[in-house]
């Protein structure tokens, strides 16, 4: 038994990838001998991420569509009609067992050739509201993992499951070591410490809000962990010479700095929110207004039924509604609990979290056992 080959379609976000690299993770343990493919789009954080995890990596181009007629119409034809010629070779070259479909448009030009090949086909789904991409390649799937069971509707029924969102495992081994993380990223250990970030690639609305009520969180006392994204890094290095002030471009072990926190202000994106709840830690979320069918917003209401967060649309985004927000969860965890901001360890909402990754793979392996392979 020499092992499957898997081909992992997940592009365009870190949202797509992070949860397909936790899914691999297991895949090393359950399917030994065999390998692992990446398509994605593009864009430099793929390539950059996939060439540090040395995984094997192609990519193509794909992108969205109006649905009027005009010239973005046209370009998105030709962008299209060429990436679809190079899915197919990807396909050729990687000889893939089964595709795993993690959303984006270079998931659906790959899943279109498996579908005709006969090549069994996954989706994993993060959103509450899933995109264009999984909502088709979903009726050609032999199984739709999700990662909230409000998403299931919008699937044929009969072949979802509720997983949960694969976590790294990275991520997942920091819960509950606020002492640990703190001194580990040499910070004062009883300051409320406030973790800011945007999506994967940063968000700049955040951080120029954030930027102008900074010196007050300082007086405050707060230590403010800062992902700024790349292109604002430079910025942020000039704002305050204060030590409490730490601007990071990327984390590629956002674990330890979730850990290290009693608050974060961020996106809603979906890897984000489970994250979230799997800390446990309360949050001030401002969905990305343009992301597709405002989805970071449900994502968001999502969160809120489960935990402290406090929702800011980005058009009432301002330094005084960002300041009320924080002093409003500051207060209310001084309120319940003496210890809150030293210990607001997560109580586990959801245990499926830490099993999502392996219950993928399993099924995936199993299947395929069981199943004949695209030779
Ligand atoms: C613009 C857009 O359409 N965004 C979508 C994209 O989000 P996007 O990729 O921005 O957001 P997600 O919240 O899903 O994922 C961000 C991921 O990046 C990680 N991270 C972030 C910063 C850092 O320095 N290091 C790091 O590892 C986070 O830990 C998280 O795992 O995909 C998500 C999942 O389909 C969607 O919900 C989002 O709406």
């Amino acid at each position: 038994m020499t092992g499957f080959n898997i081909l992992i379609a997940a592009g365009g976000t870190g949202g797509h990838i992070f949860p397909s690299l936790a899914i691999v993770e297991e895949l090393r343990e359950l399917n030994p001998g065999g390998k692992v493919f990446f398509v994605g789009s593009t864009r430099r954080l793929e390539k950059e991420l996939f060439a540090s995890q040395k995984l094997p990596f192609f990519a193509i181009k794909a992108r969205g569509w109006n649905r009027t007629l005009d010239i973005d119409l046209l370009k998105a034809l030709v962008t299209n009609l060429v990436g679809i010629w190079q899915a197919f070779y990807v396909i050729l070259k990687t000889r893939p067992n089964a595709l795993l479909c993690m959303g984006s448009y270079p998931s659906l030009l790959t899943a279109f050739w498996a579908k005709i090949l006969g090549i069994p086909i996954f989706v994993h789904e993060q959103n509450a509201l899933p995109g264009m991409a999984n909502r088709i390649v979903g009726r050609w799937a032999k199984q739709i993992f999700v990662s909230v069971p409000e998403s299931k509707s919008h699937f044929p029924q009969e072949k979802v499951i509720v997983t949960g969102n694969p976590l790294r495992k990275d991520l997942l081994c920091w819960k509950n070591r606020k002492t640990e993380a703190r001194e580990k990223l040499a910070l004062k250990p009883d300051n409320p410490t406030i973790l800011v970030m945007g999506g994967s690639l940063g968000a700049e609305i955040i951080n120029t809000t954030l930027w102008k009520i900074l010196d007050e969180l300082i007086h405050e006392s707060f230590q403010i962990l800062h992902i700024t994204g790349d292109r604002d890094f430079a910025t942020a290095c000039k704002i305050t010479s204060s030590e409490r002030y730490r601007p990071i471009p990327f984390s590629n072990s956002p674990g330890v700095l979730y850990a290290a926190s009693d608050l974060v202000i961020c996106r809603s994106g979906a890897s984000t929110i489970f994250e979230l709840l799997w800390f446990g830690i309360p949050s001030i979320l401002v969905p990305l207004k343009e992301a597709a069918e405002n989805h970071q917003y449900y994502n968001a209401l999502w969160l809120q039924k489960k935990q402290k967060v406090e929702i800011i649309q980005e058009e009432e985004l301002t330094p005084n509604s960002l300041k009320e927000a924080i002093k409003k969860l500051h207060q209310s965890s001084k309120e319940n609990t003496k210890q809150c901001w030293k210990d607001q360890d997560a109580t586990t909402i959801n245990p499926s979290l830490e099993k999502a990754a392996r219950i993928i793979a399993e099924i995936i392996v199993e299947d395929l056992k069981g199943g004949k392979s695209f030779e």
